[in-house]
């Protein structure tokens, strides 16, 4: 594993050859589990599986959608007050081509075929590679038990984003917030840039810039899984930081407990050296808390904290 860059890097790209349980594949789950636990984070090489056509598309689809006019994307877009550079566009359950159909047939009722299809393959193989590396924490873990209920009460959503360049300076090597730092709060998202722009802060406290390469993924930890792991896998703190006069454009899949579906601590990882840290409770609710506590850095310790 390579950590040179500041965060680990987990080569994924002869995974097809492993067989689930053998040597190679157990040392791929402790590395992944050990990079959840220690930063938070990791990047992952994924790339015999993604082919950069795919990537190509997808941004090139990404970026013909944002150029639309603001009305006919009003329906769906996400814009942040505090963040006027970013503007990002989300589709829920993506692996299901319905669904990809319904939100690009919201902004352009004429279709868009060759793009619903990009993102459709993309959410799958995604989709797919998360599946794995949750697979591979709870493998790691012990609780092993909890993987195929885990993953039947999660939902997912694939966003992609755009961050305007931002307005030129007279120095021109000024930098500007792209996105705010922030943890993620769902389980797992799994994410791409075309440009760099992505920072994620270290245990040790610095701040790291993630070079961009189509099919490497940079794998983030949530709050949700922080929490059900009962504190042991840590929730990286990133934000998108703006240089330079390229706009920026990224994509990720986010996957998020399902509304009803409690978030719960498995018995096996509580004990006496990690005592109960957080009460069950329901993510959407603890996101309707979120949203309406903006200004709380510890926000689920307040909402869900067991002691
Ligand atoms: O666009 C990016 O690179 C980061 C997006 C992000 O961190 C988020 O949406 O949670
Ligand atoms: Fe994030």
């Amino acid at each position: 594993m390579d950590v040179e860059s500041g965060i680990p890097c987990i080569d994924f790209s002869h995974l097809a050859d492993l067989v689930e349980g053998s040597e190679g594949w157990k040392s791929l789950c402790k590395q992944v589990r050990e990079a959840c636990e220690n930063y938070g984070c990791f990047q992952v090489v994924y790339d015999d599986q993604v082919p950069v056509k795919l990537h190509e598309e997808l941004l090139m689809g990404s970026k013909e959608l944002f150029d639309l006019p603001d009305e006919a994307k009003e329906k769906n877009v996400r814009k942040i007050k505090e963040a006027p550079l970013y503007e990002s566009l989300g589709v829920h359950n993506a692996p299901n081509l319905d669904q990809v159909e319904a939100f690009t047939n919201l902004m352009r009722p004429n279709g868009n075929s060759a793009f619903c299809q990009a993102l459709n393959s993309m959410a799958k193989k995604i989709q797919k590679l998360e599946e794995i590396v949750r697979k591979m924490i709870f493998q790691n873990l012990g609780v092993e038990d909890y993987y195929d209920s885990h993953i039947r009460n999660s939902d997912s959503l694939f966003r992609v984003f755009k961050y305007n360049a931002p307005p030129p300076t007279p120095s021109d090597d000024s930098v500007a917030v792209g996105l705010q730092a922030h943890k993620d709060l769902n389980i797992l998202t799994i994410l791409n840039q075309d440009i760099e722009g992505l920072e994620i802060l270290s245990p040790g406290g610095k701040w790291f810039r993630v070079l961009p390469k189509p099919g490497t993924f940079t794998v983030f930890a949530g709050e949700a899984l922080m929490a059900w792991s009962n504190g042991r896998i840590h929730a990286a703190k990133h934000r998108v930081m703006m240089q330079g006069a390229k706009d920026r454009y990224s994509y990720a899949f986010f996957s998020a407990p399902k509304e009803g579906a409690p978030v719960e601590i498995p018995k096996e990882l509580v004990d006496n050296d990690h005592p109960l840290l957080f009460r069950p409770f329901d993510y959407m609710d603890f996101l309707r808390y979120y949203q309406a506590n903006p200004h709380l850095d510890n926000s689920l310790e307040i909402y869900a904290g067991a002691v």
